[in-house]
């Protein structure tokens, strides 16, 4: 060290300021049609190599938060007794998974106050919202100073569209009944009966990509002609067709949506109106199952009433239910006598009984846990529902 180290006067260095330099989270908001595969694409991007951190919050309808982390399939070997509304799971690939009720910015910045800033952000609204307003929120909120050095930023709206129930969806009525929240011994069911079906023509124009999804269930013909009712709603997000979700993440990630043409989305979200005409369709396949436990099993047949047939075993298909019945999506985890814990998926008529690994099997309840949606859900159905699961 030179010796007249103490007497020279310190060069004075230029450095950014740390202290109000503000990291940019984008956040990404994926909306769709109910059982269309946000899921499955939310499970690709939380399971593959990218080198992102990315934060995922699912915010599901109603108590089904727990159902979600199941069928989604991301265990926690590290956190085994993870639970509650706040489910934290922190994956191999440094990307984290979390259900969260409220979708609000608070409980994101609380998530980032737990676990640290994110690369990404990405929003699962339930298949129920209209991503408008949660849109709107984040992108009027950019600039809201997380206290955390780093602000979100709306990215882009991605819109998963059912390839093979999309047509119909679009074509329906929308407006939403009022929920329906039983538990009975220790099988709960949820029945969420809708007035009509939902808003998916305004998910599509409020988005920024399209993914169309489950191409693997439909003709070329069906394709184009669900692809043209979409570009007539919204003709300039781009369409990328799927299969289970398998989509490059330059197409829904990064887009910067927001910050090229905001006032674009604005007009979008809030200004477009769209004609539904109501149109029957032909019911689409059905798909045969092979199920062995005898509650699985009964449930099998159950579903195929309820699902093929519109009505309970109770009635007959001829002698007319009070309510016409028509179930939309139904998920649900059960357990069968033999203690197998088993995850029901089904999209309209299609449906899947799967069984869980034991350590994915985390708080089902004893029995089971079923959430149904559609059209007259009724008493009589979830009693019917109740007596398959406990006979
Ligand atoms: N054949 C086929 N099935 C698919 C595809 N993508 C998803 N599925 C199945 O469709 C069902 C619903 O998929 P999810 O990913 O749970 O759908 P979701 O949009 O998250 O459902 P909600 O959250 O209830 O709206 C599951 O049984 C999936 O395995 C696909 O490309 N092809």
């Amino acid at each position: 060290m030179p010796a007249d180290f103490d007497d020279e006067i310190p060069e004075l260095i230029e450095h950014d300021d740390v202290a109000t330099e503000v990291k940019r989270v984008p956040l990404t908001i994926i909306c769709g049609f109910l059982g269309a595969g946000k899921s499955t694409l939310l499970k690709r991007i939380l399971t593959e190599k990218h080198g992102y951190r990315i934060a995922v919050i699912m915010n599901e309808f109603g108590d089904t938060a727990d159902i979600e982390a199941k069928a989604i399939n991301v265990s926690s070997p590290d956190d085994p007794n993870a639970e509650g509304s706040e489910e934290f799971l922190e994956l191999a690939n440094g990307c984290l998974c979390c259900s969260i009720k409220d979708s609000g910015i608070a409980a994101i910045e609380k998530l980032m106050e737990k676990k640290g800033a994110f690369d990404y952000i990405i929003l699962e609204t339930t298949g129920l919202a209209d991503p408008g307003p949660i849109a709107s929120m984040f992108w009027h909120n950019e600039e809201f100073p997380s206290g955390l050095g780093s602000d979100i930023a709306l990215d882009g709206v991605v819109c998963v569209v059912d390839a093979l129930f999309g047509q119909k969806q679009m074509e329906e009525d929308h407006g939403t009944g009022r929920p329906e929240y039983r538990g009975k011994f220790e099988v709960h069911i949820l029945l969420l009966s809708l007035i009509a079906t939902l808003n998916p023509p305004r998910q599509i124009a409020g988005s920024d990509v399209i993914v169309l999804n489950k191409v693997d269930l439909v003709t070329a013909d069906q394709l184009s002609s669900t692809e043209a009712l979409i570009k007539r709603i919204n003709p300039i997000a781009p369409i990328h067709r799927t299969v289970k979700g398998q989509i490059e993440l330059h197409h829904i990630l990064d887009l910067n949506a927001y910050a090229k043409a905001p006032e674009l989305n604005e007009i979008l979200f809030n200004h477009q109106r769209l004609a539904h005409p109501h149109r029957r369709l032909r019911p689409p396949h059905r798909r045969p199952r092979r199920v062995h436990a005898l509650r699985a099993a009964r449930l099998d047949a159950w579903l195929r009433d309820v699902l093929w047939d519109n009505h309970i075993p109770e009635q007959t298909a001829t002698s007319g239910s009070p309510a016409e019945l028509n179930v939309l999506r139904c998920k649900g985890a059960f357990t069968t006598e033999d203690g197998v814990h088993h995850v029901l998926q089904a999209v309209r008529n299609i449906y899947e009984i799967s069984e869980l690994d034991a350590a994915q099997s985390l708080g089902i309840p004893d029995i089971g846990k079923i959430v149904l949606i559609g059209k007259g859900l009724d008493e009589p159905v979830r009693r019917s529902l109740e007596k398959v699961l406990t006979q």
